[in-house]
């Protein structure tokens, strides 16, 4: 098969997609069993770029990219068995072989996110390691901002000089590597049963909303999932959902879900959230603060490949010494 197929297979490493090359740079995928695409054509874009992971198709058969340059922070939300960690999955799996630290909050006590322990650089599988952790990220955070401020300070015109305002405008050997921070079903976070647990829930949201509110400059992102996430998880929840400008929505049980998610996005939009059916496990429908959305379909991944990606990637797990306590052990 000519390589731009195989890229683009590469690409969604799925198996109900099947691509073939119709002429040189145009490529067939058929996604099996999605309502909504038949047969389609797709060019080269989907071939998604560096922080950009092509996970899923709008309806019109273009490729919908989660593009963290350009929406830093995303709020996925879904009741269970929508879809959320196939999602997730397409993430994990596509960031993966890219020059970038994988760090995951999973307080179910990891059945997520630990099948990618090989690739991930950090995981915390429990509130209070959830709060170191965000502790450390906050500080990295800091820290990066230190060295973006002590570039600017370097006199105009001399050869180390460089106006920038984040990461990305620093010169390539002092860059930080950027960090994608996934956060599983975040009301789990939220939860507390005593005053302590109270107040480092309170430290943990404060730290969730700095990250999401400074993180986009030092190349800290973050993927936010859950069911709910609405005023009566506590203090700070409409807050930091305020920051996480990407939205997906896969189908929800009630119409106040799908308003958590896209109501300050357009209110067709939670119509059509509320319409997913459940017998079509990832639709949802993806949208901006900006006012757009449309649905889109994730195609199947099975947690063994993407896990199996994340074995054969281990070797790029970043050098990142603040994040070494947290690394987790690999099994199987
Ligand atoms: N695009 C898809 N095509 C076919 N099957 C899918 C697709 N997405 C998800 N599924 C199937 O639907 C089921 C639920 O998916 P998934 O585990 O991603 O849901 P979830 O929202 O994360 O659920 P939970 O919150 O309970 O973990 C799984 O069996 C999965 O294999």
């Amino acid at each position: 098969m000519a390589a731009s197929a195989e890229r683009l297979r590469h690409a969604w490493g799925v198996h109900a997609v099947h691509v073939s090359e119709i002429r040189p740079g145009t490529v067939e995928l058929r996604l099996v069993g999605f309502d909504v695409l038949k047969d389609v054509r797709m060019s080269r874009h989907i071939h998604g770029g560096y922080l950009r992971v092509p996970v899923a198709l709008w309806e019109d058969a273009t490729a919908f990219v989660r593009d963290y340059r350009a929406i830093p922070h995303q709020l996925t939300l879904g009741a269970t068995l929508s879809g959320k960690s196939m999602y997730l999955r397409h993430l994990v799996a596509g960031l993966a072989g890219q020059d970038v630290a994988l760090v995951g909050i999973d307080c179910k006590r990891g059945v997520e996110l630990a099948p990618f322990a090989s690739r991930l650089s950090a995981l915390a599988t429990d509130p209070a390691e959830a709060a170191e952790l965000l502790s450390v990220l906050v500080r990295l955070m800091d820290r990066r901002y230190d060295l973006i401020r002590n570039r600017q300070n370097i006199p105009v015109g001399t050869p180390d000089q460089a106006i920038t305002s984040d990461i990305w405008g620093l010169p390539e050997e002092e860059r930080p590597v950027p960090v994608v921070v996934f956060v599983d079903e975040v009301a789990e976070l939220f939860l507390t049963a005593t005053r302590k647990d109270e107040e480092r829930r309170d430290k943990m949201v404060t730290q969730l909303i700095r990250l999401a509110q400074l993180g986009r400059a030092a190349g800290i992102y973050l993927e936010v999932c859950g069911q709910r996430f609405g005023a009566e998880l506590g203090k700070g929840a409409t807050m930091l959902r305020a920051q996480l400008s990407g939205r997906v929505c896969h189908r929800v049980n009630d119409e106040a879900s799908a308003k958590m998610a896209l109501g300050d996005i357009a209110p067709e939009a939670v119509i059509a959230a509320c319409s997913v059916p459940a017998d079509r496990p990832g639709t949802a429908v993806a949208g901006d603060t900006s006012g757009g959305w449309s649905r889109i379909r994730t195609p199947y991944l099975s947690l063994a490949d993407a896990a199996d990606r994340c074995v054969k990637t281990a070797h790029l797990v970043p050098e990142l010494p603040e994040l070494a306590p947290f690394k987790p052990v690999h099994c199987g």
